[in-house]
C-alpha cells in the first residue's frame, strides 16, 4: 500500500450543549482530520481525537498536528505498508502520542478496507451488522440529568452514563434510580475519587450500577485492585489502560471488571483489536468508549464494536447527539437503540465536503 499524499485538518465545532465531568467542561470540540490517498485516487479517513487543553490525556490538537506532520507521516511516506497491523510497529520507536499515532493509524486500515473492497468492520473481525447504542450525559445537575434521560430513552438508547465526583454522586443516582429503578446505568468519575472515598464508593452499590468507571488516578492500577475488593460495582478502567501491558496488569491485579476500549486512547484500530482480545480470554468485559468525537472516528467505533466481545453498548451516540451538523455523509442515526453497521466500503460513511471546509481552521497537504 503506497500512499502518496496526506491531508491533515484541524477543525473545530460547538456543541450542541456543554459536557460537563468531574474535569472539565466542554463546550466547544477541536479535532485533527487525515485523507491520505493512494495512487487510485482511494481516500482513508482517520480522525486524530485529542482534546484542546491536556485535560483527558497529556496529548492537545497542537501537539498530535505535530507528531503527524514532522514525524509520523515522514515515518509512513517512508515505508510502503503490507497491512494496517504493521503500522503500530512502525511507530513502536516513538514514545506515547497514542492519538496521533490512531489518527494516522486509522485513515489506513480505512484506505486498505477500501483497497480490499470490504466494509472495515467485515474487515476487522465484526460479528454483528448493528451495533447497541449508550449516551452520556453531559449534566450532573439531577433534575437536568433526568430530562435528559427522558429525551434519550426516547430517542432508543439501551445504556446510560452519568458522570459523577465527590458531593455529586449520591443523590444524583437516588434521585435518576427513582425515575428509573431498572435502568441500564453507569457512571464515570474520572479519576476524582481515592482510595479516602472508600465509604461513599461503597454506598453506590445499592444502586445496581453496570459499572462505576475510573474512580481512582488517571494512571493508576494497584489502588484499584485494592479498591475492586471493597466494592460490590465491577470497576471499568478508562484513562489507566492505555497498553497491553496495562491491561495485562489489570487482569493480574483484578483492578477492574470492565475495560473501555478507546481506539485513540490505546493508539490505533490493531492495538485496540488486540486489547479486546486479550480482555474476552480473560473474561474482562469491554465496551468502545467514545471521544465526544465527530463522525469519522466513531464510524472507526462502529466498526470496532462489530467484533464480538463488544456486548455492552458504548459511547456510540448519533451525529445529533453533539453536533448541529457533522462532517460525514450519511450522519450517524441511532434506531430502536442500535446503529447499523454501513455496507459500503471501509468505514461506509463519505466526508461532507462543504462541512469539513465550514468548520476547517487550518489544513495543510503531504507528500
Ligand atoms: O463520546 C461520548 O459520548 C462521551 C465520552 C465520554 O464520556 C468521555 C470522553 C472523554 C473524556 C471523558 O470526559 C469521558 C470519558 O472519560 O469516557
Ligand atoms: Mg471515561
Amino acid at each position: 500500500m503506497k500512499i502518496i499524499e496526506a491531508q491533515l485538518s484541524i477543525i473545530k465545532m460547538p456543541l450542541r450543549s456543554p459536557f460537563s465531568t468531574s474535569l472539565s467542561k466542554v463546550t466547544e470540540r477541536e479535532a485533527i482530520i487525515i485523507e491520505i490517498s493512494d495512487e487510485e485516487g482511494r481516500v482513508g479517513l482517520g480522525e486524530a481525537v485529542p482534546f484542546s487543553t491536556p485535560w483527558y490525556t497529556e496529548e492537545t490538537v497542537k501537539t498530535a498536528y505535530h507528531m503527524l506532520k514532522d514525524i509520523l507521516l515522514p515515518i509512513i511516506f517512508q515505508q510502503p505498508i503490507q497491512h494496517p497491523r504493521e503500522v503500530s510497529k512502525s511507530f513502536e520507536a516513538i514514545r506515547g502520542n497514542h492519538m496521533a499515532k490512531s489518527g494516522i493509524e486509522t485513515a489506513i486500515w480505512d484506505l486498505y478496507a477500501k483497497q480490499q473492497r470490504k466494509p472495515l468492520w467485515e474487515l476487522v473481525g465484526g460479528v454483528r451488522d448493528r451495533v447497541p447504542a449508550g449516551v452520556v450525559v453531559g449534566t450532573q445537575d439531577p433534575k437536568e440529568a433526568i430530562e435528559n434521560i427522558a429525551m434519550y430513552l426516547q430517542e432508543g438508547y439501551k445504556r446510560v452514563k452519568v458522570k459523577i465526583k465527590p458531593g455529586n454522586d449520591y443523590h444524583l443516582l437516588n434521585e435518576i434510580r427513582k425515575h428509573y429503578p431498572t435502568l441500564d446505568l453507569m457512571v464515570d468519575a474520572n479519576s476524582a475519587y481515592s482510595l479516602n472515598d472508600v465509604k461513599v464508593l461503597q454506598a453506590l452499590d445499592e444502586f445496581q450500577l453496570l459499572m462505576i468507571e475510573q474512580p481512582l488516578g488517571i494512571d493508576d492500577i494497584v489502588e484499584h485492585s485494592i479498591l475492586q475488593e471493597k466494592i460490590k460495582t465491577p470497576i471499568c478502567l478508562d484513562e489507566s489502560i492505555v497498553s497491553l501491558h496495562d491491561a495485562k496488569s489489570a487482569i493480574h491485579l483484578k483492578s477492574c471488571g470492565v475495560i473501555n476500549i478507546k481506539i485513540g486512547r490505546v493508539g490505533g484500530l490493531w492495538n485496540a483489536i488486540q486489547m479486546h482480545d486479550l480482555c474476552i480470554a480473560n473474561n474482562i468485559k469491554v465496551w468502545c468508549g467514545g471521544m465526544i468525537e465527530f463522525g469519522i472516528s466513531k464510524a472507526h467505533n462502529i466498526a470496532l464494536a462489530t467484533k464480538s466481545g463488544f456486548t455492552i453498548p458504548g459511547d456510540i451516540s448519533s451525529s445529533s447527539r453533539y453536533w448541529e451538523e457533522d462532517i460525514i455523509s450519511p450522519e450517524i442515526i441511532v434506531r430502536n437503540g442500535e446503529i447499523k453497521a454501513p455496507t459500503g466500503f471501509g468505514i461506509g460513511y463519505e466526508v461532507n465536503k462543504s462541512r469539513l471546509e465550514k468548520v476547517t481552521l487550518y489544513k495543510e497537504i503531504f507528500s
